[in-house]
């Protein structure tokens, strides 16, 4: 199995930073190898736990020899890396901002919805899931307080382009824009357009044009390009 689709239990995750620490220690004073008990008797968790966590990740040590440190520290850096959330914050939690709130990627773990804000003072103050919603008025506090980079806005068209400018100015580096309204944004920030109306339309215009033919489905992907 390789690395990026490997599951780690979630008790082992939580050990990778207390190994990695520890390992980054060894690496520097010029250790190569390092045994279970030695890790053990450092971290403080069990041996018999630290090889069932290590042996998740392919690093089977050897009798005699221990654990490669390089190999592991390779390993637990790609890891946590990866474990990194991005934070998102999602703006009027109207019909859709509400499903995506209840939605919250839970399936993906690197990615979460922190926060929600809305113009509407009888939103502001309720959660959602564990998701806060607050007032448009602390957008710049709450944004600059928890270094969010990503926005999905599912707002009203009307009031879309003046949000975008508060979040241009907050420095947010994408948006994910539900909103029919096109946004105009400086190179530096990256906007994916979501607009469902399109995607169904040109679902139905395959249906149409290509359902008779002998065109293959896995073609249809280049006709579209
Ligand atoms: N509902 C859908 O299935 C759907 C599908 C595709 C696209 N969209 C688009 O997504 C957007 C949201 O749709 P919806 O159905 O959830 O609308 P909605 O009216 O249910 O929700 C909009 C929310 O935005 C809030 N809001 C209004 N002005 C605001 C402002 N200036 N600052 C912050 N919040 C503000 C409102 O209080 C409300 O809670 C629209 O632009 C719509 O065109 C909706």
């Amino acid at each position: 199995m390789s690395q990026d689709n490997m599951k780690i239990p979630q008790a082992t995750a939580k050990r990778l930073p207390l190994y990695y620490r520890f390992l980054k220690n060894l690496h520097s004073s010029g250790k190569q190898r390092v045994s279970s008990k030695e890790l053990s008797e450092a971290v403080k968790v069990d041996s018999a736990t630290i090889r069932r966590d290590f042996s998740y990740f392919g690093a089977l040590g050897k009798k005699g020899y221990g654990y490669n440190v390089n190999y592991l520290l390779t390993f637990f850096r790609k890891t946590l890396d990866q474990d990194e959330t991005t934070k998102v914050i999602l703006i009027g939690v109207g019909n859709l901002g509400t499903a995506f709130l209840h939605y919250n990627f839970l399936k993906n773990n690197n990615t979460k919805i922190e926060m929600a804000f809305d113009a509407d003072p009888k939103k502001a103050g309720q959660s959602i899931g564990e998701v806060p919603i607050y007032s448009m008025d602390d957008l710049e506090l709450k944004v600059k307080e928890s270094e969010i980079e990503v926005a999905i806005l599912t707002v009203p068209a009307g009031p879309a382009q003046a949000i975008t400018d508060r979040l241009v100015d907050l420095k947010i580096k994408g948006i994910l824009n539900f909103t029919p309204a096109r946004l105009n944004v400086p190179d530096r920030v990256r906007i994916h357009h979501i607009d469902l109306a399109v995607e169904l339309q040109s679902l139905i215009y395959f249906l149409k044009h290509y359902s008779d033919s002998d065109v293959e489905p896995s073609q249809l992907e280049d006709i579209l390009e």
